[in-house]
């Protein structure tokens, strides 16, 4: 097939490169000629694990191409996938005009039949207006259909390989029929639906996601009260299948550039139609609160941050990736620095994009995870890269200047703990200070 994918970010460019890798043709179309610069020339401008060899396989074979111009992209393309932007607008429903400019763009160059997909998250009515867009430029015969996409970043080439299922919301059989041909070597599992389900596809299961995320959060709150161990809870719940194991990990709660912007996205979209999404709206709300979590943990160690350093380990809003948006590190680090401490920081992958995002005197950029610890008076997990996970804790102990440890993703074992003079301060299990037991302090 020819394809055409408009808007090449996270979604779109591994997208893009996984549907040539199927052998398809397929031309990956950014506005931000920078972008395609650094893709024309072998590079991938983000930080996704397995990308960079497939893009340079598939681009010397010729069937992956990179462009500003979409006038042509379209006109080659039988498949047009949408995969721009959809950002929070203040109150929180989605922004539409990069949707509404991709459609304008594409109906000036359609020249035939074809089909037009969008793969952005985007609220319920969406593909209709994309196709009352087109029409009104184009009079020939074209088909939507609504294509959501489910890949996690850090994941993203093995969940677009290999996805637990391909939902596609379409009004025509032949438009269903190319989308299912093209999809059925990612899997069997397809579900066609109308367009309209298709949308609301999305929103539930971003939606579902992030309030079993909540729910374990406040189950944590309470363990810590309570003084159970939410990782023992949690792994006794997730045994049941009805429940199943995963996004059960307490922790800082939820960021990155889906959940926070869809769950809000779905409150309007219910607002909308006169329904109060009471549920969502404080899912919502919990995980704002959970991230400060970790100042009331450095409160209980330290009494107070003023004029004190802190080191933070972890920018990025989740593991392998250089993703910051919704980070909940800017939020923490933001409220330390207006209380008056210093902050050392470092991410594997994530220092450049949160230095763009964030910047402030009172930051220290580390090189390594060591040099944050390096005489800080506390030092705290954000984000569980495995360099963090395997760190050799005894160093730490030994570089920071009080052996205070908050571990916002629950990554250390007790075990490991034990044999140190760290005050462990996890999520929703115990407090664990200083070669003492197990400490029943409410937090
Ligand atoms: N990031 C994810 O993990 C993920 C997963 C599933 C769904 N989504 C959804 O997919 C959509 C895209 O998300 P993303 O993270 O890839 O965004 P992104 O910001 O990384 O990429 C969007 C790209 O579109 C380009 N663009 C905007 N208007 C354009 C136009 N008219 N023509 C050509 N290019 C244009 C931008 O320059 C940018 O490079 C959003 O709706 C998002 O909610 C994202
Ligand atoms: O048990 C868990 C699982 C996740 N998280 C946090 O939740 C956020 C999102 O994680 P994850 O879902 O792994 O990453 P995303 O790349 O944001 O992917 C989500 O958002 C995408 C964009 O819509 C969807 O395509 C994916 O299916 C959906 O998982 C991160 O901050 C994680 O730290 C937890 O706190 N606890």
């Amino acid at each position: 097939m020819n394809i055409s994918v408009i808007g090449t970010g996270y979604v779109g460019l591994v997208s893009g490169v996984c549907y040539s890798e199927l052998g398809n043709n397929v031309s990956c179309v950014d506005k931000d000629p920078f972008k395609i610069e650094i893709l024309r020339n072998g590079r991938v401008p983000i930080y996704e694990p397995g990308l960079q060899p497939l893009l340079n396989s598939n681009a010397a074979q010729g069937r992956l191409k990179f462009t500003i111009d979409t006038v042509e992209a379209v006109a080659e393309a039988d498949l047009i996938i949408i995969a721009v932007g959809t950002p929070p607008l203040p109150n929180g429903e989605a922004d539409m005009q990069y949707i509404e400019a991709a459609a304008k763009e594409i109906a000036q160059a359609m020249n035939g039949y074809k089909v037009v997909c969008v793969k952005s998250t985007v609220p319920v009515g969406t593909n209709e207006r994309v196709r009352a867009i087109i029409a009104t430029h184009y009079s020939g015969q074209f088909d939507v259909a609504s294509l959501p996409e489910f890949l996690r970043e850090g994941t993203a080439v093995k969940d677009t390989l290999h996805p637990d299922r391909i939902v596609i919301g379409a009004e025509s059989e032949r438009a269903a029929q190319l989308l299912k041909e093209l999809h059925i070597p990612f899997t069997n599992e397809i579900v066609v639906t109308d367009i309209r389900s298709a949308e609301m596809i999305k929103y539930a299961s971003n939606a579902f996601l992030a309030t079993k995320i909540s729910f374990i959060n406040e189950i944590a709150n309470i363990c810590e009260k309570v003084g159970a161990d939410v990782i023992e809870v949690a792994k006794g719940m997730g045994l049941d299948r009805r429940i199943g194991a995963s996004f059960l990990r307490a922790g800082i709660g939820y960021g990155g550039s889906c959940f926070p912007k869809d769950t809000k996205a779905l409150i309007q979209i219910a607002g909308n139609v006169e329904y109060d999404f009471k549920l969502l709206k404080a899912v919502v709300e919990v995980n704002r609160h959970q991230r400060f979590g970790v100042l009331d943990k450095l409160f209980q160690a330290l009494d107070n941050v003023y004029g004190k350093t802190i080191g933070i380990w972890g920018l990025s809003f989740k593991p392998e990736t250089d993703d910051v948006r919704e980070a909940p590190a800017l939020e923490i680090i933001d409220r330390l620095i207006e209380l008056g401490a210093k902050v050392k920081v470092y991410d594997p992958k994530g220092m450049e994009s949160f230095r763009r995002m964030y910047d402030h005197p009172s930051i220290t950029w580390c090189e390594a995870a060591m040099d944050v610890a390096q005489g800080s008076e506390a030092l705290c997990l954000l984000t569980e890269w495995s360099e963090f996970v395997t760190a050799d804790l005894a160093q730490v102990e030994a570089a920071l200047a009080r052996p205070v440890l908050i571990d916002g993703r629950n990554v250390f074992s007790l075990d490991q703990i034990r044999n140190t003079g760290l005050a462990y301060y996890p999520v929703g299990r115990p407090v664990f200070h200083n070669k003492s037991q197990y400490s029943q302090e409410v937090i």
